[in-house]
């Protein structure tokens, strides 16, 4: 099944110039307790601040605790210790109503479209679950909610009565983003939320979301394992390894120069686009072999 035809395309999206703190972590941690003896340190010591209308991209390999830090961030998981701030909210010590209206404010886009979207529901009802869930609107005003949204996502009003196992991975992704912008959240959480699919369809979903984060001033926090689509998206990148933030900095600092072996090693699997940051990686690779660098 094709994508449709109002896909966005071009360059890169250009992150809007960074704003006031929206997001401010310091000190998270967290252990998992494994049976009675052994204890997993998921997060330890996790420090971190997200700046508006920024994409704060978090990268590091699987089990480093990437997702644990946006359960953290977004109020779903208690900690051992440390604080979250939204907009100086403290979140770890909402309850109740107050936690509802917060969550509003933050919204996620998973991995797996099919997974996340409910195959009973149609794209109309699925878009429109949220702003049930807050008792938003009537039905005629979620109706031209829904309508609105799709047309955001570049999904035509034909899309509305379909089911998810009638549509392509992309054409799902773009029905969990109309879900997650349908409560016009500040923060939007993308966890892995290209990574299900092809590299073509990828590019226009990425295109897609930087877009959506000109047109509506959105914070992105971007979790990838995967670095290329990383630098394509974020304006801040911190690493994580083993529950810790390892290496972090803007976009242009971190492929500039990554100062940990971590992160290096985590660069020299991805192709490099830009020129200077492939002739460094040359260079850095031969130096490591012991190979004199002669131009
Ligand atoms: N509820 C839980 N109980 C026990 N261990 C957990 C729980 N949630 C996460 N973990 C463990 O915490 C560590 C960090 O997990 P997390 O999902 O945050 O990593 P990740 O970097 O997002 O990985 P992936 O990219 O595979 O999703 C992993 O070792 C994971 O197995």
């Amino acid at each position: 099944m094709s994508e449709p035809e109002t896909t966005p395309s071009g360059a890169a999206p250009v992150p809007a110039a960074p704003g006031a703190p929206l997001v401010v972590a310091s000190g998270l941690t967290k252990h998992f307790r494994l049976g009675s003896r052994e204890t997993l340190v998921a997060l330890d010591d996790v420090s971190l601040e997200i700046r508006r209308g920024e994409t704060f991209g978090l990268v590091g390999e699987s089990g480093s605790g990437k997702s644990t830090v946006s359960r953290a961030l977004l109020g779903l998981l208690p900690l051992d210790a440390g604080s979250v701030q939204f907009d100086g909210l403290e979140v770890t010590r909402l309850k109740g109503g107050e936690l509802r209206r917060l969550r509003k404010r933050m919204q996620m886009v998973f991995q797996d479209p099919f997974a996340a979207l409910n195959r009973r529901q149609s794209v109309a009802q699925i878009v429109a679950a949220p702003l049930e869930a807050h008792g938003i609107g009537d039905r005629a005003s979620r109706a031209a909610r829904v309508e609105e949204m799709l047309d955001l996502v570049g999904l035509g009003p034909a899309y509305r009565e379909r089911r998810p196992r009638e549509m392509s991975g992309g054409q799902c992704q773009r029905v969990a983003i109309a879900r997650a912008l349908a409560l016009d959240p500040e923060l939007v959480v993308l966890d892995e939320s290209v990574s299900a699919l092809d590299v073509s369809i990828q590019a226009q979903v990425l295109n897609l979301l930087g877009e959506l984060q000109q047109r509506l001033g959105l914070t992105y926090l971007f979790i990838s394992h995967d670095l290329a689509v990383v630098r394509y998206m974020a304006s801040t990148v911190a690493v994580m390894q083993r529950g810790r933030i390892v290496e972090r900095g803007s976009r242009e600092q971190l492929f500039r120069s990554a100062e940990h072996e971590y992160t290096r090693q985590l660069m020299s699997a991805i192709p490099a686009v830009d020129p200077t940051v492939e002739r460094a990686r040359r260079r850095s690779a031969r130096t490591e072999a012991g190979v004199s660098s002669g131009g």
